[in-house]
This record gives C-alpha cells, sequence and structure tokens, in this order.
C-alpha cells in the first residue's frame, strides 16, 4: 500500500481527479476503451467535478459503480443518481455507463443480467474507492451476511448484500474483481477514517474488509 498525505481536502480531490483522468488517458492509448469503477457515498463528489471536465475521449470509457443501494435511481440515496448529477455531466456525459442498478424489488432478479454486462469489462482498468469509518469498502460491510463468499476467490462478479451497518440493501462488486483490477486507488478524509485505516492493515479481510484490497492501493488521505 501507498499512503498519499495531501495538506487539504481540496487540493486531494483536485490532484486525484488528475491523476485518474490521466490513467484513463494512458489506458486509451493502449486499448480500445477503459473500464472505469467508482464508489458512491459523501466522498468522491468533488472527484467527478474534476474528472467531467478532463480532456479525454470519454466514448471510449466504461463507467460503473463499485456499489449501489438498491433504491431508485432518483432516490437521494442512490449512488447513480450521485454519478448522473457530478460525473456523467459535461465532456463525460459522452462515456457509456453500465448500471448496477434495474427496477426489481431485489438484485436477485436482474444478477444474471447485470454480471453478463460487466463480465467483458474485467479486469477493471482504473479502480476508485471509498472506504467508510467501520472499514467497509464497495459494499463488503462487516457482519454482512454474505460477507465470506463475496470475499471468496471464486466469487462471482456481484452479490447481494444485506449488513446491519446499511440502511438499505445493496449490490456490490465482489472483492476478487476489486482485487484483479489493474490500478486501485482508495480516497479517504477525516482522522477517523485514518485511523480505521491503520487499523485495517493488522485485520483479516473477514473482519475488515477493505483489508483485502490494500496490498496493491495507492490511499489518498487529507484531513
Ligand atoms: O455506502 C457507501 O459507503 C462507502 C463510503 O462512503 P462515504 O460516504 O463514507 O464516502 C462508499 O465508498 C460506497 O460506494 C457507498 O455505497
Amino acid at each position: 500500500m501507498e499512503l498519499i498525505e495531501y495538506p487539504d481536502v481540496e487540493m486531494m480531490m483536485m490532484d486525484l481527479g488528475n491523476q485518474l483522468a490521466g490513467e484513463l488517458k494512458n489506458c486509451l492509448l493502449n486499448h480500445d476503451w477503459a473500464s472505469f469503477a467508482v464508489p458512491g457515498g459523501t466522498t468522491p463528489g468533488p472527484i467527478f467535478d474534476v474528472l467531467c471536465a478532463a480532456d479525454l475521449e470519454w466514448d471510449r470509457v466504461h463507467v460503473m459503480l463499485t456499489d449501489e443501494r438498491w433504491v431508485p435511481e432518483d432516490h437521494e440515496r442512490s449512488n447513480t443518481r450521485l454519478l448522473r448529477e457530478r460525473l456523467l455531466v459535461e465532456r463525460a456525459a459522452a462515456a457509456k455507463y453500465l448500471p448496477l442498478y434495474a427496477k426489481s424489488d431485489q438484485p436477485e432478479d436482474v444478477l444474471p443480467e447485470l454480471e453478463a454486462m460487466l463480465s467483458p469489462e474485467l479486469p477493471l482498468s482504473v479502480l476508485l474507492l471509498g472506504m467508510g469509518a467501520d472499514m467497509h469498502t464497495a459494499s463488503l460491510f462487516p457482519g454482512a451476511d454474505r460477507l465470506a463468499d463475496a470475499m471468496a476467490d471464486d466469487a462471482p462478479i456481484l452479490m447481494p448484500m444485506r449488513a446491519p451497518g446499511a440502511p438499505e440493501l445493496r449490490i456490490t462488486l465482489t472483492a476478487r474483481v476489486l482485487k484483479d483490477a489493474m490500478s486501485t486507488h482508495i480516497v479517504i478524509t477525516g482522522a477517523e477514517k485514518r485511523a480505521a485505516l491503520e487499523r485495517a492493515q493488522r485485520m483479516d479481510p473477514g473482519s475488515a474488509p477493505v483489508a483485502a484490497v490494500l496490498q496493491n492501493a495507492k490511499v489518498h488521505w487529507a484531513e
């Protein structure tokens, strides 16, 4: 793991947005397209604000979420909604978006079609992850009902996830998909998450899921 500390959050968001744009651009030099997975939640909005204006061939970038809350796309807690408002705008509106949500009461009903759509995109070219203070990443939550299955090397691409710490039903990329990414960045802010990151480095992924992806990750932190 490489830890990169920034003087302040604003600088981190700007710098990280530019780094991600540079990686996508490099990837497009050698490949027909780049697959790019991003988190939802409260942290990445300002990175998306930088990225969406980046001068790159967005029509060759395939964007997806690392995880989604099983709520309609116009719900205030929808990660898709965040993406549509902050990332898939301006130049980035030309990107191809691969949704992790489909209208259905539960993700189990639509898993085969979602997985068939994602399968050609793997391994992910560029992966940006967030992390909660409880050491969850994507929707791999400590104490989740099927966490062990989602952490296994032979896990499917996607799994539904129900967890005590998550207010709604989730769907998430599994750990092996995250671990296989060509380039992994994790963005965290504040003292509480920094302390959680340090704890996670000494813990088993079964109780600190983010530990599964730390080895090859660049972790970006600002107070
Ligand atoms: O619920 C989620 O939480 C994590 C962390 O979110 P944050 O609000 O603490 O930044 C996020 O990475 C994940 O995509 C999201 O669904």
